[in-house]
């Protein structure tokens, strides 16, 4: 038997559309084995070979020697996102440390890249231990993404979403995460894996149905937030961030 392509996954909501098509295809699945993880540890599964494909950050696109991306759909945006962003007790001139989440590998450099080219300013950024959510404080502000960051709207005086700040200053979309292979695959399974993508966008009426998701409405997040679409706007929009990221 052939050996499984190990396919790593981002474990939060925005990725059940796309997991949706992948587990409805009978015959990927026989080819592929399926690990879901928060977003920093895929990159680092991806970067060490652990995986042949992630849904990675595409911050780390830059250290992984072969990095292909493979796949026309991704988790961007094209205005707010609704679960990335810089939460805050004061306006965002006040803060003065700005903790950054441990799952997140392009939000936090993104939001660096923000606050030094769009508000002008020059926080101290920390990195953050596990409970670092209840460490939001007065000047302590902290980046948030995934489900966690949805759990948390409403919950501090000010929440400024990364991705409606990136098209305010670029006029362009974002994108947080790609389909990255770290070596060649087959023609023909990449066509199965976008086809497998795009049979889970076709079907979000039966996805949206399988979550249970009280504090955020899906439909809303998955339609008009996440944009899943690898647009020539979005690669634009990636190549500019990975131009700055390499400027930082
Ligand atoms: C929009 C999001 O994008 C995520 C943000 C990532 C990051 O900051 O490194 C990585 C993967 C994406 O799934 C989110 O999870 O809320």
């Amino acid at each position: 038997m052939l050996e499984q392509i190990k396919v790593g996954a981002v474990s939060y909501l925005n990725t059940r559309p796309l997991l949706y098509g992948i587990r409805q295809s009978a015959i990927l699945m026989q080819q592929i084995e399926l690990i879901e993880d928060y977003p920093a540890n895929i990159a680092n599964m991806l970067m060490d070979g652990r995986i042949d494909i992630g849904l990675v950050p595409v911050a780390i696109i830059p250290k992984i020697n072969n990095a292909q991306i493979i796949s026309d759909f991704c988790i961007g945006a094209e205005g707010n996102v609704a679960s990335v962003g810089l939460f805050s007790d004061v306006p965002v001139e006040e803060i003065e440390e700005v903790i950054l989440d441990y799952q997140s590998r392009t939000s936090v450099n993104l939001a660096r890249i923000l606050l030094q080219q769009y508000w002008k300013l020059n926080p101290i950024f920390t990195p953050a231990g596990t409970d670092f959510i209840a460490q939001i404080k007065g000047t302590t502000a902290a980046i948030i993404i995934g489900d966690r960051a949805l759990a948390h709207r409403n919950k501090t005086r000010y929440m400024y979403d990364l991705a409606g700040s990136w098209k305010a200053m670029t006029g362009l979309p974002f994108v947080f995460a790609a389909w990255v292979a770290n070596k060649p695959l087959p023609d023909t399974f990449i066509e199965a894996f976008n086809s497998a993508n795009a049979l889970g966008m076709a079907e979000i009426d039966a996805v949206i149905k399988e979550i249970n998701y009280p504090l955020y409405d899906v439909r809303t997040y998955f339609t008009q937030n996440i944009s899943y679409r690898l647009t020539p706007e979005k690669l634009k929009g990636l190549d500019l961030f990975l131009e700055m990221l390499g400027k930082l």
